[in-house]
């Protein structure tokens, strides 16, 4: 892991490096992903089919999962950890409750009434990845605000776990965690399948497949590319790419708790980045030391040391003033403040996805179990942008009732802006309620 010392020039390289790690369009990717997309929406089924045999070696005879395989799954989990996802639920609903907006009504005192309404979207769809990053707690966290918010229904896509039977055939199956988690989420409906495909289903629907409004969840590059390709024929959440966290420390800052938080973040994947922002040598020097010895005990040794090697730094700052500075530019997925007095800082702070404080707040307790949502603007862009949230599955609509007096009284107004704007039929809708 380097160790960059602030100059001005070495700390806006190494920024430079890390925001471009996710961003970039990858043409040949998009490319592949286009073809997929246009064969999904001619061929519907037959085309989720085959892109599944040969991306995944196997497809599903049915891609949807009954409601009663769901609560098998849920019944046949293991208790703790039933007991602990339905913890976490509790946790996740508490805190997303908060976001619920109600809309409003302006009645003004000549008889104009205008309102805004907020519904929750009709159909949204959930992405789950598959594999080695198959996350129980991100069902939790994508399928339980679209509940809140009002989501009439919830399907969620992931790819089938594909086994060699006795004879050597191939069979699919869903994983059963994740079957469990969406089951206690409340997920209505669960398909089979990953990929561009299962994007490019979702969006156009077919045979077997619903159309959604909008797609939420993580994903690898080529549902990432499908979704930022489809976004207009259906809404999208963000494009999450990989995981981040950022640890601004002061002197009074535990080496072993900064090596474990920095790590917990750098084994999600070999392009995460973890980086760690202190004005003190001892701090960088005593972290260095403690991450080689609490490496030797992590299972996922390899993909935290290529991501270390790889986005990762140690910047030793001037000053308190300069690591803020530095963490508004980076605008963190995750940032935690090692610092004394942290709640002192949290409103200085800009740009983060969410921020977690002091020696009792590690960014894993928000993975999982605080009730803040895990799904996160990363790669610099909580510039402008939110956690996943109640918010993220409503839409909004505005409504207007004028009286006769009221419309006369605004109508010369609105004719002088229409002819103005050149739209005689715009002017004339109001002039002929006068004639
Ligand atoms: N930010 C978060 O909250 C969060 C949570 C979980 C996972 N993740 C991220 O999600 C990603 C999961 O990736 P994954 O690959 O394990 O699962 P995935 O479900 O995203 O992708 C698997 C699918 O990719 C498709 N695919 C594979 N090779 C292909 C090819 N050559 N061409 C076209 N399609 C192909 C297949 O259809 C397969 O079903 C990781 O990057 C992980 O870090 C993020
Ligand atoms: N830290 C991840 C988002 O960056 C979310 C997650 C899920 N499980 C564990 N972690
Ligand atoms: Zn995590």
């Amino acid at each position: 892991m380097k160790v960059i010392y602030t100059d001005k020039q070495a700390e806006f390289q190494f920024l430079d490096e890390m925001n471009r790690r996710a961003g970039e369009v990858n043409f040949s990717v998009s490319e592949s992903v286009l073809g997929i997309l246009k064969d999904v929406s001619m061929k519907g089924d037959k085309a989720v089919r085959e892109y599944g045999e040969k991306f995944d070696g196997a497809c599903p005879a049915s891609f949807e999962i009954s409601k009663d395989e769901m609560k098998k799954a849920y019944d046949a989990a293991d208790e703790r950890f039933r007991n602990a996802l339905i913890h976490a639920k509790e946790n996740i609903t508490r805190y997303h409750e908060q976001q619920v907006q109600k809309g409003y009504e302006l009645k003004k005192e000549n008889g104009v009434i205008l309102g805004q309404i907020i519904r929750g979207l009709n159909r949204v769809g959930i992405y789950v990845p598959g594999g080695t990053a198959a996350y129980p707690s991100t069902v939790l966290m994508n399928a339980i605000p679209a509940k809140i918010a009002g989501v009439e229904e919830i399907i969620m896509v992931t790819p089938p776990l594909v086994e060699k039977d006795d004879t050597g055939n191939l069979t699919c199956r869903a994983n059963p965690d994740i079957l469990a988690a969406a089951c206690l989420a409340g997920v209505d409906r669960v398909f089979l399948s990953g990929g561009a495909q299962a994007v490019a289903a979702l969006t156009y629907g077919t045979e077997s497949f619903p159309r959604v409004d909008k797609i939420v969840g993580p994903g690898n590059i080529y549902v990432a590319t499908a979704k930022k390709l489809l976004f207009g024929q259906v809404d999208i959440d963000m494009i999450a790419g990989p995981s981040e966290i950022l640890i601004l420390a002061d002197e009074t800052a535990n080496p072993r708790y900064l090596a474990a938080d920095l790590m917990s973040q750098a084994e999600h994947d070999p392009l995460s980045s973890a980086v760690l922002l202190t004005r003190s040598e001892a701090i960088a020097k005593n972290t260095l030391n403690e991450i080689e010895l609490q490496l030797k005990g992590l299972d996922r040794k390899d993909v935290i040391r290529q991501s270390l090697e790889n986005c990762s730094a140690i910047m030793v700052c001037s000053g308190m003033e300069e690591m803020l500075e530095l963490a508004d530019l980076i605008a963190p997925e995750h940032l935690e403040l090692m610092v004394k007095d942290p709640m002192d800082y949290v409103n200085k702070i800009k740009n983060a996805g969410s921020v977690f404080c002091g020696d009792y707040s590690p960014e894993p307790l928000g993975d999982y179990l605080a009730g803040t949502n895990h799904v996160l603007p990363t790669s610099g862009t909580a510039r402008f942008s939110s956690p996943l949230g109640v918010y993220s599955f409503v839409k909004k609509m505005s409504y207007t009732c004028y009286t006769r007096d009221a419309l006369a009284q605004d109508k010369d107004d609105i004719i002088t802006i229409a002819e103005k704007e050149g739209l005689g039929a715009h002017a004339n809708s109001v002039k002929v309620r006068f004639e």
